[in-house]
């Protein structure tokens, strides 16, 4: 990712700033891309997870639909050119404003998060004299095997209906004349690495296919989320094994004839592809610990923060030393007035200079999209490779 003509040209640029190697993004998107097209499996792509414009400009021309959770992220999606039949829309609470816009834009489906959300979305329709097309988000109570803060489908999580409540689903789906009822949703966390997850969630969907269509409820889509994680101890070439997550659905998942299987990627088909850079303000030598002040923080990248999210850590200006000696160990922390604007502690790094350029890698997911005006700071800024 960084060849020393890159790094030459971070040394005239302000600092700090999202660099996007969009050769590893095409690399990735390809691989994707290929991988789901064997098994005519449909990839929207979770624009929460980046929505810079050359990102989704990029991810946009290989076809790939939109995962959408906000009336902005609807917007963006179509104003980028992803197709309308292609784009959906998620999240527990979809406002009034939020559900008009959709439906004006005819996108393709709402993936429903409660009862009273299918009424609010019929009666919207309905005064616009639409069929909405909806899923209904299920909370398949499975365990995504991921931290805590993003997992997403167990009872206690806030998103998708309960299954003791699908009676009522049924009921209500009765009454909604201007809904057309398309499937099932489900999503049950974030960065999970462990495939046996998929395997119990194929599991749980085969069950409630199986409940609806006995019930009368034909399924024409099977959507199963997103969630496949990054490895963030190797950033370099590491595109994700697409071949063995979706080889997971192709083994266990009950597809029926004129059934569509649906995918919401987002982490794994941008995380790579981008890094934080930023230099080193202050080197502080306190009588524990040596701190590496850098110019960028929790503002910019606060997956480490929120989460302890661990990035992998480079000093790019001194690339030759740290092939060369064991180094020292500094805490890596931000300017933000907050304790926890801590990148990492007990970094190796070879011995850290003011104004040495650091890069903190795997940044291309819930990085950029994430960063805040906090201490009003400036917007982050991003570079692309040529
Ligand atoms: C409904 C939904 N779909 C897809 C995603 C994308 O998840 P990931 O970036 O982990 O693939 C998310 C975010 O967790 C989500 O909430
Ligand atoms: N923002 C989280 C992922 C949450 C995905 C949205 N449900 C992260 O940085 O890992």
């Amino acid at each position: 990712m960084f060849t020393s003509k890159t790094i030459d040209k971070f040394n005239g640029l302000d600092t700090p700033f999202y660099y996007y190697d969009l050769e590893v993004l095409k690399n990735t998107l390809s691989a994707c891309r290929d991988a789901s097209a064997k098994h005519g499996f449909h990839v929207h792509y979770a624009m929460k997870a980046n929505f810079n414009p050359k990102v989704i400009d990029t991810i946009q021309t290989y076809g790939f639909g939109a995962d959408c959770v906000s009336g902005g992220e609807v917007k963006a999606a179509i104003e980028h050119g992803f197709d309308k039949g292609k784009v959906v829309f998620a999240g527990v609470g979809k406002s009034d404003r939020e559900i008009n816009l959709a439906l004006d834009a005819d996108i393709f489906c709402f993936n429903v998060e409660s009862i009273q959300e299918l009424f609010i979305i019929d009666g919207l329709a309905k005064a616009k004299n639409k069929k909405a097309g909806v899923a209904i988000r299920i909370n398949p109570n499975v365990d995504a095997h991921t931290h805590h803060f993003i997992t997403t489908g167990l009872d206690e999580n806030k998103f998708g209906i309960n299954t003791w409540q699908l009676p009522d689903v049924a009921a209500a789906l009765r009454k909604c004349d201007n809904l057309q009822f398309l499937g099932i949703h489900f999503h049950i966390g974030s960065q999970i690495t462990d495939l046996e997850v998929y395997k119990n969630l194929c599991t749980r969907i085969n069950e409630m296919q199986d409940w609806f269509e006995d019930r009368g409820f034909p399924i024409k889509v099977l959507n199963t989320g997103g969630g496949l994680g990054v490895d963030y101890y190797n950033p370099d070439n590491n595109v994700a094994d697409f071949e063995a997550y979706f080889q997971v659905f192709k083994n266990f998942l009950n597809v029926k004839p004129g059934q569509e299987v649906h995918f919401e990627l987002g982490r794994a088909l941008v995380a790579q592809s981008a890094s934080l850079i930023s230099r080193v303000l202050y080197v502080k030598n306190g009588q524990k610990k040596n701190f590496l002040i850098l110019d960028a923080g929790m503002t910019e990248l606060i997956r480490p923060m929120l989460y302890q999210a661990y990035h992998q850590i480079e000093n790019l200006s001194r690339k030759q030393e740290a092939e060369k000696s064991e180094g020292l160990k500094y805490d890596v922390v931000g300017p933000i007035c907050e304790s926890t604007d801590c990148f990492q502690k007990d970094v190796s790094l070879p011995e850290s200079f003011r104004g040495d350029l650091i890069a903190v890698r795997t940044a291309g997911a819930y990085g950029e999209v994430m960063a805040s005006g906090y201490n009003l700071r400036d917007r982050v800024g991003s570079v692309y490779s040529e």
